[in-house]
């Protein structure tokens, strides 16, 4: 339509025309370019925790730490050292995880951004202490996909992470599976008691808690639920370690709660709970005479104080075991796995989750 009336204009019509037909495409322009980026907006997704809840099995988490753990370990990923936002005054904390992996099944772009704050489960109202979202991000044009809801992604990699290192540095040397000792009966000890029950079938499995009465009604919950009487109340620390096979962590005492004297030979630990740093639920004593396997060495480092000074310990990553790049340990020594929780797990989880989404169609 401009053009057929400049057709019939003088040149100082045509003129004074131009300026109408450049704020005319300006506001063309600006408006096809919103409503291309509301278009991307409308197609990010949010997946909340129920439908995780719904969607998510124990089997497809722990297949998805497996993939992230071995693509870790043969260099498959990157994955930058999470920062700590730590709010003065307080315990609380804000971690930033970003992460990339490169899988056809589980690989994925992305970013959690967790909370924890141990004070949550005492409020009136209780709320878990570790809180997540995990951000989704396309790999070719860098524009978010989805954020998944990631408390519930958190508490399942975290105990799958500790059922990957048992399966590949104690199960697959063919040690028995009799006894469990499960220290700290959070929301980790619930998860890792219940999930290691069903991947493994532990004759015993025993729960202490510094809050006696929560290890006790947990045993007591998880015997009626699954009509069993596997599970035990431990009241003293010490004697639920003592003859254990498998010792699993998961408390956020700054103190140590397992010492080597106690532990039995060729024994199996993992340290989950992350107090200050991820080196204090066990006695010294008992890293320097174990074998120690971590997730990520680099992602560690700055973590784990004191690491630096237990080289002769150190073996390697659990993916590295996995890959068959390092042995295990089939010796008497006891294993230690410290699982520091990693960016790729959880975007390796979130990408199982988003194609769960879709093919479900929720
Ligand atoms: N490595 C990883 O990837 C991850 C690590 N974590 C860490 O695991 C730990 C447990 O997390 P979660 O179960 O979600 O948290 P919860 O808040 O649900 O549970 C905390 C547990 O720690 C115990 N605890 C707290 N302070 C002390 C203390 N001073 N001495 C002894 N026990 C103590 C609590 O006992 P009580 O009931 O008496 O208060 C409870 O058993 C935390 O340290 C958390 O940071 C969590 C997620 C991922
Ligand atoms: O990996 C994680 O997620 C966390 N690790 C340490 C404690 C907070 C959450």
């Amino acid at each position: 339509m401009f053009i057929y009336q400049q057709l019939y204009k003088t040149e100082y019509q045509k003129q004074n025309l131009i300026i109408p037909q450049i704020l005319v495409l300006n506001v063309l322009t600006v408006y096809f370019t919103f409503n291309l980026v509301s278009t991307w907006q409308d197609k990010m997704l949010y997946i909340n925790e129920s439908n995780v809840k719904d969607i998510l099995t124990w089997e497809k988490t722990f297949e998805a730490v497996e993939v992230a753990m071995k693509r870790l370990s043969s260099g498959q990923t990157v994955q930058m050292p999470r920062t700590h936002t730590i709010i003065p005054g307080s315990d609380n904390v804000l971690l930033t995880m970003p992460g990339y992996l490169k899988d056809e099944k589980f690989g994925a772009l992305g970013c959690k951004l967790v909370t924890y704050f141990p004070g949550n489960p005492k409020r009136t109202e209780a709320l878990p202490s570790i809180n997540a979202n995990i951000m989704i991000l396309d790999e070719a044009t860098g524009i978010m996909k989805a954020v998944v809801a990631g408390t519930e992604i958190t508490t399942q990699r975290t105990s799958a992470a500790s059922a990957v290192a048992t399966k590949y540095l104690y199960v697959n040397q063919g040690k028995a599976c009799n006894i469990l000792a499960i220290l700290g009966t959070g929301i980790q000890g619930r998860i890792h008691a219940e999930m290691f029950r069903h991947f493994f079938h532990f004759q015993e499995i025993r729960l202490w808690n510094r809050t006696k009465e929560k290890a006790k009604s947990l045993a007591e919950e998880l015997n009626r639920k699954f009509d069993t009487n596997v599970f035990k109340y431990y009241e003293n620390n010490e004697s639920c370690v003592r003859g254990a096979d498998v010792i699993v962590t998961t408390t956020a005492s700054p103190v140590h709660i397992v010492h080597y004297a106690w532990v039995k030979p060729g024994a199996h630990i993992n340290a989950v709970g992350a107090s200050r740093n991820h080196f204090s639920e066990l006695d010294e004593q008992l890293y320097r005479n174990s074998d120690l396997y971590l997730d990520s060495v680099e992602t560690m480092k700055p973590e784990m104080a004191g690491l630096d000074m237990l080289t002769d310990s150190l073996r390697g990553e659990v993916g590295a075991v996995i890959n068959k790049m390092i042995p295990s340990s089939p010796n008497e020594r006891p294993t230690i796995f410290n699982g520091g929780g990693m960016a790729v797990e959880d975007c390796a989880v979130g990408r199982a989750v988003y194609d769960l989404y879709h093919e479900r169609k929720i």
